[in-house]
Parts: C-alpha cells; sequence; structure tokens
C-alpha cells in the first residue's frame, strides 16, 4: 500500500508508505490520498488529521520521478477535469498537522506546506528541488512558501534547490516544534488530541478565520471573525463549554 490510513480517538493518521523510494508519491498513492482526505473531510467522526511518512528518513521526496508516466492526455484536459492532483483535496476546516520525519522536498513539502501545523524531528531537511528537474512547485509552493518564511529565503530555496535543515526551518518559523525522531509522532498524536478534546465546530471556525482573513484587509478580517464568533454563540457545546468550566469539570463537545 503506498498510503495507510487509520482512524483513533476522533485523529485520522495518514501515513505515506514507500520508504523504499523516499515516501514519494507515484500515481496510486496520488489516487489513494484524494479517496482519503475526502474521508478525513467528510467523515463527521474525524476532528484532526496528521500526515507523516514511514520510517525516519523521509516524509515525501514528491512526485515519484521513476513511476510517473508521460502523460496520455493534454494538460487542459486533466487540468480542467480534477484541478491539481492533491492540495485542492486537502482543503478543508479541519486542522492538518505534518510530522515531518525526514525530507520534506518537492511536492513532500508543498504537502507539508498545505498543513495547518508543522513538526518535524531532528534530521528533518526542507526544499523545493524542482528546478533541479527541471520542473515548478506547481501544486503551491511558489505561493505558500514566500507566505510561510522570509521571501528572501523561500527565493533562495526556490531558485537554488538547495535544502535548508531542522535546526533553520524552526528559526525562519517553517515548523514550530523539533523532537528527536523517535518522540515526533507522539508529539503530533498529543498536539492532535489537543485540538480534538476542543469544541470541534470551534476548531473549524478557528481555522476559516485565519485562512480566510489572512487574505482579507484587516477591518475585513476583523468583521469575519465576529461573524464567525457570532455563528458559534448559540451552539451547544459553546453552552457545554460554559457550564463545564463554572462545574470545573471537563467539557463533553459534540459538535452543535
Ligand atoms: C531527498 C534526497 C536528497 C535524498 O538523497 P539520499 O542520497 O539520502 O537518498 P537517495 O539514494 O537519493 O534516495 C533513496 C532512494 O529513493 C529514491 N527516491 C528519492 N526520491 C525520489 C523521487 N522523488 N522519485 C523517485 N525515487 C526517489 C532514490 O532514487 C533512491 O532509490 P534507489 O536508487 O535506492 O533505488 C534525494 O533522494 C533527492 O534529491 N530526491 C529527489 C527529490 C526531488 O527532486 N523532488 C522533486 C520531485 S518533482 C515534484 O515533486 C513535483 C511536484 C508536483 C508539482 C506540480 C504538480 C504535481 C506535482 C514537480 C513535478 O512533478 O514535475
Amino acid at each position: 500500500m503506498g498510503v495507510d490510513f487509520k482512524k483513533e480517538n476522533h485523529v485520522a493518521y495518514i501515513t505515506l508508505n514507500r520508504p523504499e523510494a523516499m515516501n514519494s508519491l507515484d500515481p496510486e498513492s496520488m489516487d489513494q490520498l484524494v479517496d482519503i482526505w475526502s474521508t478525513v473531510k467528510n467523515d463527521p467522526d474525524i476532528r484532526v488529521a496528521v500526515l507523516t511518512g514511514t520510517g525516519q528518513k523521509a516524509f515525501s521526496t514528491g512526485t515519484d520521478m521513476k513511476k510517473t508516466p508521460p502523460p496520455k492526455e493534454c494538460m487542459a484536459s486533466i487540468y480542467l477535469r480534477d484541478g491539481q492532483p492533491i492540495i485542492p483535496h486537502m482543503k478543508m476546516w479541519k486542522p492538518i498537522i505534518a510530522a515531518i520525519n525526514g525530507y520534506a522536498v518537492g511536492g513532500g513539502l508543498e504537502m507539508a506546506l498545505a498543513c495547518d501545523l508543522r513538526i518535524a524531528s531532528s534530521n528533518a531537511k526542507f526544499g523545493l528541488t524542482e528546478v533541479k528537474v527541471a520542473s515548478l512547485a506547481g501544486l503551491n509552493g511558489t505561493q505558500c512558501l514566500p507566505r510561510a518564511i522570509p521571501l528572501s529565503v523561500a527565493m533562495k530555496m526556490m531558485l537554488t534547490g538547495d535544502l535548508i535543515d531542522a535546526q533553520e526551518a524552526l528559526r525562519i518559523g517553517l515548523v514550530s516544534d523539533i523532537v528527536e525522531p523517535d518522540e515526533l509522532i507522539g508529539l503530533a498524536r498529543k498536539y492532535a488530541e489537543k485540538i480534538a478534546n476542543n469544541a470541534p465546530l470551534s476548531v473549524k471556525a478557528v481555522k476559516q478565520a485565519v485562512v480566510m482573513g489572512m487574505d482579507l484587509p484587516l477591518d475585513h478580517g476583523l468583521a469575519f471573525a465576529h461573524l464567525l464568533w457570532g455563528v458559534l454563540r448559540d451552539t451547544e457545546d459553546r453552552k457545554e463549554g460554559f457550564q463545564a468550566f463554572a462545574e470545573k469539570r471537563a467539557p463533553e463537545y459534540k459538535g452543535k
């Protein structure tokens, strides 16, 4: 199997599982990911997802350059039918955590950039190296890397194809945490379960406010956030949250 999927305690774990090829994406894995992201988005029991790779060498190195056949159809017919292969399927209001366990290169880094939290093992390395293989970070890299880190660093990475290490990624804010490789999935689980224990509608609203607000002028973003707060104001979960606080007990959220 190119990609493994399991669900535990409202958390979906998606593991790219082709360690012999640095967890790169062959066409079968891409098809699997499309189905998996659809499940994550639509299963009401799933509140948060963790994306990682098998082993300690690689998160993913993007397109499997040995197994991706030359296209039989023209680009227009593929693009206008399916859009991009992966990133649009990762778009949802449930948070996604990238647990980066080694190389996150090319489309691998682009998938990590489509996640909301990025945590990494101390041996992780990051790069958009497409320029070295005569291609382009055409999923989201040219747009999202400069929004995630300083422009001059992003340009250096994309134009040279050089990799940066985990310490540098932490310094420039590409990742929020670095831990030893053995501790990575535990940390991802800890964050995922914390998020899953919060009110699901509130969690989705936070992501929506931030993601949509980033592209708005501040006044519009503030107005939008206030409306989202109003949307949450009458939920059963908000009443439960306030009541549980007053009664000094853990809340039981239902996503209503
Ligand atoms: C990551 C590396 C620097 C690691 O080097 P290292 O020396 O440690 O390990 P290797 O011996 O090189 O790798 C071990 C083993 O894995 C195979 N491998 C690694 N990556 C790939 C890959 N992407 N495809 C196929 N096979 C891969 C490697 O060949 C070895 O196999 P073996 O010889 O043992 O049989 C180094 O591995 C490296 O530089 N990898 C390539 C990284 C890269 O260039 N990635 C970008 C790919 S292009 C891309 O992702 C794109 C995404 C996209 C954009 C838009 C729309 C869709 C997709 C662009 C595109 O597809 O055009």
